[in-house]
């Protein structure tokens, strides 16, 4: 087995890793595309549409499709997103929940003193409020939203720039996260990455990234790091 026991820092992705929000999202986008005289769509549709940031989602909800149609009409896009604010900002956290056993894994992670950071690709407008109605702000070091910098995952620079900040070393570094964005944004960093078999990838199987841990539930990464935590 690999040996995960310098791994000092954690980067969780949020969507779909930390936090089931597909239902308030689903709900928001359909409400924006009710506001614009559009059909509206299930749920698990929509939930194959998260992983890209606000935008891609409005463009994909747009397009009717994962794949994003060539032709969106700009100005439609743009009043979708004004209009997905609004919707989001007003139902962020009503239907989300985090995944079984996040928070004692954040519990157990802080005990043993880990660094620990969200690399997300949602919009940072969102972080404070949902970071607070889930009583997560206490766990991280650092918060790093899809538009805190200027390119996002599968982009590795977020991943590199949470290190930066926190003082920590690539290889000493483990990311989290559900989403090929995620197991690409570790790999273009040189850093180790686990793949959570649960949450939003496209409907696609999260092995085929090829993350160097496949989880089906995120407690496993206690083990994987050989965390020793006291009772
Ligand atoms: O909101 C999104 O599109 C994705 O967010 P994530 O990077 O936390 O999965
Ligand atoms: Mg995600």
């Amino acid at each position: 087995m690999a040996d995960y026991s310098k791994i000092n820092t954690v980067l969780f992705d949020l969507d779909g890793t930390l936090l089931d929000s597909a239902p308030d999202l689903a709900q928001a986008v359909n409400q924006t595309l009710a506001a614009l005289g559009r059909d509206t769509f299930a749920e698990d549709i929509v939930r194959g549409w998260v992983g890209n940031g606000a935008n891609v989602l409005l463009q994909r909800a747009l397009s009717g499709s994962s794949e994003v149609a060539n032709n969106i009409d700009e100005q439609e896009l743009a009043k979708a997103h004004t209009l997905f604010k609004q919707f989001y900002k007003a139902c962020l956290s009503q239907k989300s929940v985090l995944y079984p056993d996040v928070r004692s894994t954040l519990i157990s992670l802080k005990q043993v003193g880990y660094k620990l950071a969200i690399v997300t690709n949602k919009p940072g407008v969102y972080m404070q409020d949902i970071l607070s109605d889930y009583s997560l702000s206490g766990f991280f070091d650092l918060v790093l939203a899809g538009d805190s910098l200027p390119v996002r995952k599968p982009d590795p620079a977020p991943l590199l720039h949470a290190c930066e900040t926190l003082g920590s070393a690539v290889e000493q570094t483990l990311m989290v996260g559900d989403s090929k964005n995620d197991i690409l944004a570790a790999k273009a960093a040189n850093m180790r990455v686990a793949g959570l078999t649960y949450g939003y990838n496209y409907g696609e199987d999260i092995s085929l990234s090829e993350p160097d841990l496949v989880l089906d539930n995120i407690a496993e990464i206690l083990n994987s790091l050989q965390c020793e935590v006291s009772a």
